[in-house]
């Protein structure tokens, strides 16, 4: 374990990682940007527990990005860490350029962990950002519930820590963090929330706003995971095989009908459904005349899951075209 200086920033790090680790004891693995945040949060690791590793994820979408995170290894063995690993990714850009790199990013860290949790720092204003954002956007719970502190194998123990303690402490450590230029990009949204949004709230309802929102989440985590519990329950309960029976699921309150129905269709390959899916497959659970089929994607190329009611029972079909014969047909 390294010794560090001792400056509050620091030191409040610190021990939100030495929290973490008491929590979850095991090998860990930092997940390492070369920002701030991962660069205080490897300090603070490396202070705290023998052994870590550090994992930086070259997206090579930048002119120089190899540079940047050779730069980002380095300074992780300067810090102490036992082993540095740059993990260059292909970025396929479906769905967007920020999401599919994200994608690759959590494909190549959990390849790359060997067993080891992998510790990400995001922040307490990274919480609130994605707390506003989801309000803001009409998102379920699921989303304004934000991100959880353990959520295995990724673990995250800055969530209850702000942004300006990491940069405070990579300046008492003497680090120079790599400044993204997308962190001050207004074309991103988040980028607009947290330079504009967020500072104008706070200018109107007084600071705190950014622990308020991260409050809300974590009361919204612990309401979730009862609810999740029960849904499992009445999954269970409800399974026929591959399909649902609907006079089980159909007497539920709707909050543990959605996680349920939204829980088998993951189960069967289905897992970007919307809000309007939901609701539409919520139908004809609770109206016997609800006799339709609804698209929920998924499914391989040329072929579309669709979840019809049928004798009793919610079935997810694999419905394809036959182009040539004009003709259609379902397994
Ligand atoms: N290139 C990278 N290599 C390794 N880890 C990274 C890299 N980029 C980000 N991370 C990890 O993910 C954390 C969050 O980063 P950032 O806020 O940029 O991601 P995001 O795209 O908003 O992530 P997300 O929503 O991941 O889960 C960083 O603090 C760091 O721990």
């Amino acid at each position: 374990m390294t010794r560090l200086p001792e400056g509050r920033a620091i030191l409040e790090i610190r021990h939100a990682v030495r929290a973490w680790f008491v929590a979850r004891p095991g090998p860990v693995v930092v997940a390492l940007s070369g920002g701030a945040d991962s660069l205080a949060l490897t300090a603070a690791a490396v202070a705290e527990t023998p052994s870590v590793r550090a994992l930086v994820v070259d997206h090579g979408l930048q002119p120089g990005s190899r540079d940047v995170a050779d730069a980002a290894a380095s300074a992780a063995r300067v810090l102490g860490c036992i082993d540095a690993t740059v993990l260059p990714v292909d970025v396929d850009g479906a769905g967007g350029m920020e999401a599919a790199a994200r994608r690759a990013r959590y494909r190549a860290l959990d390849d790359a962990r060997d067993g080891a949790h992998v510790l990400v720092a995001h922040t307490l204003d990274d919480q609130a950002e994605t707390v506003l954002l989801g309000l803001a956007r009409g998102s379920g719970p699921r989303s304004i519930a934000g991100m959880a502190e353990w959520d295995a194998p990724w673990g995250r123990p800055l969530l209850g820590v702000r942004r300006a303690v990491t940069r405070a402490a990579c300046v008492e450590l003497g680090l120079t963090p790599f400044e993204d230029p997308h962190n001050v990009d207004p074309d991103f949204t988040r980028v607009r929330l947290r330079l504009e949004a967020l500072p104008l709230l706070e200018d109107i309802l007084g600071g705190g706003v950014a622990p308020a929102l991260a409050r809300t989440a974590a009361q919204l985590r612990e309401d979730s995971a009862v609810l999740d519990d029960l849904a499992d329950d009445l999954l269970t309960r409800s399974r026929a095989g591959r399909e649902l029976d609907v006079s089980t699921v159909a007497d539920a309150p709707t909050a543990l009908r959605r996680r349920a129905v939204r829980a088998w269709l993951h189960d069967v390959g289905a897992h970007a459904l919307s809000d309007k899916q939901l609701r539409t497959i919520d139908g004809l659970l609770v109206d016997w005349r609800g006799q339709g089929g609804v698209a929920v994607g998924g499914g391989p190329a040329g072929a579309r899951l669709v979840v019809r009611r049928r004798h009793g029972r919610l079935a997810a079909e694999l419905e394809w075209s036959l182009r040539d014969s004009g003709r259609s047909g379902t397994v």
